[in-house]
């Protein structure tokens, strides 16, 4: 082996669900990237650090790629195909509990289609699910599709994130796909994503739990303001975050406020613990619910949003 240093930038790509998020936080070992059991919600390039005495690997966590409805739509795919091509190595999710299809392919022919065409490495993900005979199946449709879709595979690796088989194995492999180079950024650091577009996820993952599959496209959160309190003692801090929930009608204004406001008061208080826990201080939380008409299809607005 040898023993010179690499360093780079990887992401993963799959359909909704396929277990990105999920993997992302394995290998880091930290809660960087949101999970989610709904699909769509990871918006931001979300980075998570991995540094070892032979390597740094920054992975960044990008927005899946959908056939464009919306002004929103076609801009984030411009964002994900930027970020494609500037990773050294790509992870394509095929999760192994589902049947290889239009989505998958799409994906991968995307991908392909890149003109600075990164490192691909297939990965068979959610392997607990199955059986040894279902995931044979699976590998092998994975190899073909090198044949049918023109591409090459530097690896194929079957992969749980929640059992945790196989994740050093993925880090591993890619971090052997790596270029020399030095660390990129200093030991210790899990992130570099700035706090607000964090606690702005946060926030976002709390206001759609339990709500109707449809609302999740529709609701955006942006932290008007974010700043520890003045006058407080040095040891003890508290942090006040003033946020806005937007939402395209005011019907789904009143889903979000619920009975007397009770909804909100819960989006709230969940919001404000995860924020805790992940800045380490105790934070005061300002939410409102705005209502912005079509603010997925307004240029101006998704401007202010800061698309
Ligand atoms: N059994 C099992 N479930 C998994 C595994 N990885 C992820 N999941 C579950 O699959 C669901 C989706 O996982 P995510 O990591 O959020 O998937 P994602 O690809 O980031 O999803 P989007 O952000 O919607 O694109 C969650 O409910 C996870 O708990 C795995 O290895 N095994």
């Amino acid at each position: 082996m040898s023993s010179e240093h690499r360093s780079g930038f990887a992401c993963f790509v799959g359909r909704p669900n396929a277990g990105k998020s999920t993997l992302t936080n394995a290998i880091v070992g930290s809660k960087v990237a949101i999970a989610s059991s709904k699909p769509q919600t990871t918006r931001h390039a979300v980075k998570g650090i991995v540094t070892r005495p032979d390597a740094q690997l920054v992975l960044i966590d990008t927005p899946g790629l959908h056939k464009p409805r919306t002004l929103l739509g076609a801009r984030l795919n411009d964002v994900v195909r930027a970020t494609w091509s500037e990773v050294d190595v790509v992870g394509v999710c095929l999760p192994a509990n589902q049947r290889i299809g239009p989505g998958d392919t799409y994906l991968v022919q995307q991908v392909a289609e890149l003109r600075r065409r990164p490192k691909l490495v297939a990965l068979a993900t959610k392997s607990d699910l199955v059986s040894p005979v279902r995931m044979r199946e699976h590998l092998l449709a994975i190899g073909a599709l090198e044949e049918s879709m023109g591409l090459r595979w530097e690896h194929i690796i079957p992969v749980s994130a929640v059992a945790d088989d196989q994740v050093d194995v993925v880090a591993d492999e890619i971090i052997g796909l790596l270029p020399p180079g030095p660390a990129y950024y200093p030991d210790g650091e899990i992130t570099d994503e700035p706090d607000e577009t964090l606690v702005a996820e946060l926030i976002r993952e709390a206001a759609l739990e339990g709500v109707r599959d449809e609302l999740p496209h529709s609701i955006m959160v942006v932290v008007d303001e974010m700043g520890l309190r003045e006058g407080r003692p040095e040891d003890k801090p508290l942090l006040d975050v003033f946020a806005s929930m937007v939402v395209e009608r005011d019907s789904q204004k009143g889903i979000m406020i619920g009975h007397k406001g009770s909804r909100l008061r819960d989006v709230g208080t969940a919001a404000r613990m995860q924020i805790q826990a992940l800045l380490g201080t105790p934070v005061h939380l300002d939410l409102k619910v705005k209502v912005m008409k079509d603010w997925q299809r307004d240029a101006k607005s998704l401007n202010r949003l800061g698309f």
